[in-house]
């Protein structure tokens, strides 16, 4: 077996691996990417809608700031994120989104002037200011009190994902595609690389480092309709899991967005709802208002998912022969319009659906989108167990999200998360040497051989694909938007004779080169084990925390569930993951808990709510200079980030006093 050794490791060449691997490379570190395809064709080129930064040029968007979009993201995360990393997450965005502009990203631009929008279905027009003109434009997304998703067009992840690798490959960063990553090397105690595989000539490769970064992405594709692509599977939480020692965080935590096309699943921006499309039931009735009289459409994309399947249930969907759906109605936004600013959609309603959405409207239905669950991180991204091991965009659970990821705030995490968890991967690097015994790698690379083995020369009788198509049907009947104790109680057991099942999987083609046969089969046992931490932690969580919703426990509860679930596997022949939970410390919060301003308000307070709330007056008191947003937070909760993105970030309209909605 080949042994590559190197400094940092990254595997995942989507936006969030590539930035970290910047950053590492940057440092004069020796970088190396692993990825399943060439990096361009990763899933965060798909993005369409855009990535949140509260840059605050746009008039819609004056008065935003750090503060504002934590606010947001606390809120939408249904107070199940970690406030630290929310903090460090905003207060770096506006950096990022600079960033990006000086590495070539075409962002759409601010014109000075009138321009008509649509708000809440009705034309408004909009007068930017003259000292904005030419600076970085941003639209409404649901969940936010401001406009503030940077964007270029509908077809963000692709500049952003092109401009970061073009980077990566003008600083000679090597990236190694069709290598899969498929186990970790570790001791129990220190991660030293990976095993991966070659998915054209077989061979199997380990590569050793000080440092191995996680950033493989979601695991959508547990689900049987998903707006992800076909590699996002969850192998990189597998990697973890099967460590046996490292813990994946809040897997139960899996988002639907809202308009996905009928039937294929590919999706349609929340751009398209924060341009002022609305969504109508079969009589062509507006009915979000109805629910959500405040946010409307714009309630986060959880609210507004479960609102839709209310509606449906109540018999106002339109039959098709696929279920019934809802509509997507974009022809108020004009042909101008779209034709500029949501093209993207425009093509994949003409080339999937066979309509123009200038004139029609677009069947949808909510559709399995986004990991809020991945593997388990400190703040500064390395697994608390496995030192050397860190993890960063959607593969991990940093935690920024919660139980609810705000649309424009994945895309931000992801390059957000690279650029500081890069910094602490180059510390570590730094400050680490490579120490490991050469039959450690063997033995790991042994392992792979062993199964590989088993699946070529066995006489095994299962079927890798049946056993996947099971587990995704499994997945979306029984783990789906609204969740109940019976359901999931089915879904685990038949997840679990899956994985039985799973050992005696046996193969028609017997090629240890290219063989997407035996992609599969080595994919689904760990696909199985992923989807069992998600049904599990359901099962076991019984409240209603914003995606996790369970029919039969409503309440959103702070008294017993304000934690994170960390599933870990307990060894190899195990069935089931083992969960265990870790507080959120109330008394450690800058925004206690608290009305979303959307959805039901049924929470179940926590003992130390109140008590805290109390501290933060007592503590605001005091405060010599409460004007001052960054004293104060720094006295509520003050949180470390590399030195370098520390410095406050600058607002054109810093001294101006805004008040209210400017829109007239
Ligand atoms: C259709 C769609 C539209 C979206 N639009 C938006 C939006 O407008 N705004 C927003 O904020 N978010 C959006 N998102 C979410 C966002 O795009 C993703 O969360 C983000 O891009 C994920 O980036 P990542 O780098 O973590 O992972 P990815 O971009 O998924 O990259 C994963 C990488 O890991 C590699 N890999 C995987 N497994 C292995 C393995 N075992 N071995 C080696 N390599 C491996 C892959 O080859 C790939 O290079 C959207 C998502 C979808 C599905």
């Amino acid at each position: 077996m080949k042994i590559i050794y190197t400094d940092s490791l990254v595997v995942g060449a989507g936006l969030a691996g590539l930035r970290v691997a910047i950053a590492s490379k940057e440092r004069g570190l020796d970088t190396i990417v692993l990825s399943l395809i060439p990096a361009k064709r990763s899933h965060s080129v798909a993005a369409q809608g855009g990535m949140q930064a509260s840059l605050a040029n746009t008039v819609s968007g004056m008065g935003d700031n750090e503060d504002v979009h934590f606010q947001d993201t606390v809120k939408g995360s249904d107070w199940g994120c970690d406030q630290n990393v929310a903090r460090m997450f905003t207060h770096c965005a506006p950096k990022a989104v600079r960033e990006l502009a000086h590495w070539g990203v075409p962002w759409s631009r601010v014109s000075q002037g009138d321009r008509e929008v649509i708000v809440n279905a009705q034309k408004v027009t909009l007068t930017e200011a003259k000292e904005a003109h030419g600076l970085i434009n941003a639209r409404d997304f649901g969940g936010t009190q401001k406009w503030r998703t940077c964007y270029t067009a509908d077809g963000t992840g692709h500049s952003l994902l092109y401009a970061v690798d073009n980077r990566a490959i003008s600083m000679g960063i090597p990236v190694h595609e069709r290598m899969e990553a498929l186990k970790i090397i570790h001791d129990g105690k220190r991660c030293h690389g990976v095993i991966a595989r070659c998915l054209i000539t077989g061979e199997i490769r380990a590569y050793v480092a000080k440092s191995t970064t996680i950033a493989t992405g979601g695991y959508g594709r547990i689900y049987e309709v998903s707006t992800n692509a076909i590699i996002c599977e969850g192998i990189g939480q597998a990697l973890a899991l099967e460590t046996g020692v490292a813990t994946l965080g809040n897997m139960e935590a899996v988002q639907f967005h809202p308009t996905a096309i009928v039937p294929v699943g590919i999706l349609t921006t929340e751009g398209c709802r924060g341009d002022g499309g609305v969504l109508r039931d079969k009589d062509g009735y507006r009915f979000m208002p109805d629910y959500e009289p405040d946010k409307k459409e714009l309630a986060s994309r959880d609210v507004v998912s479960r609102r839709m399947t209310e509606h449906m249930r109540k018999g106002k969907g339109v039959n098709s022969p696929y279920g019934p759906h809802l509509w997507l109605d974009i022809t108020l936004l004009g042909q101008k319009h779209i034709d500029t600013n949501l093209r993207e959609v425009k093509e994949i309603c003409q080339h999937f659906l066979g309509i123009d959405p200038v004139t029609e409207w677009i069947p949808v239905r909510p559709t399995q989108h986004y990991s809020m669950g991945g593997i388990r991180t400190k703040p500064n991204g390395e697994s608390p167990q496995l030192s050397g091991l860190f993890s960063v965009g959607e593969a991990a659970c940093w935690d920024m999200h919660g139980f609810n990821r705000l649309g424009g705030n994945s895309l931000a995490e992801a390059v957000v998360g690279g650029m500081i968890i890069g910094q602490y991967v180059a510390d570590f690097c730094e400050h680490t040497s490579l120490n490991i015994d050469t039959q450690l790698i063997e033995s790991f690379g042994q392992q792979i051989d062993a199964e590989i083995n088993q699946l070529i020369d066995g006489n095994g009788t299962e079927k890798a694909i049946t056993l996947k198509q099971e587990m995704q049907k499994i997945m979306m009947d029984y783990v789906g938007i609204f969740r109940n104790g019976a359901q999931l109680d089915q879904a685990v057991k038949a997840l679990s004779e899956l994985l039985m099942r799973s050992h005696n999987i046996g193969l028609t083609c017997k090629k240890r080169h290219a063989n997407p046969e035996l992609v599969d089969a080595l994919r689904v046992k760990r696909m199985l084990k992923v989807a069992l931490t998600v049904a599990c932690g359901a099962n076991a969580r019984t409240e209603s925390r914003g995606a996790h919703s369970r029919e039969d426990y409503p309440e959103r509860n702070d008294r017993d569930w304000l934690n994170r679930t960390l599933s870990s596997w307990p060894d190899e022949n195990a069935l089931l993951p083992t969960l265990t939970y870790e507080a959120i410390d109330v008394m450690g919060m800058e925004l206690p808990p608290g009305y979303r301003g959307y959805g039901i308000n049924n929470a179940i307070a926590h003992p130390d709510t109140q008590k805290r709330q109390q501290q933060i007056e007592q503590i605001l008191t005091e405060l010599n200079n409460p004007s001052d947003r960054h004293a104060k937070q720094a006295a509520l909760m003050p949180y470390e980030l590399p030195d370098q993105f520390k410095p406050a970030n600058q607002r054109l309209f810093d001294n101006v006093d805004v008040k209210g909605d400017t829109a007239k």
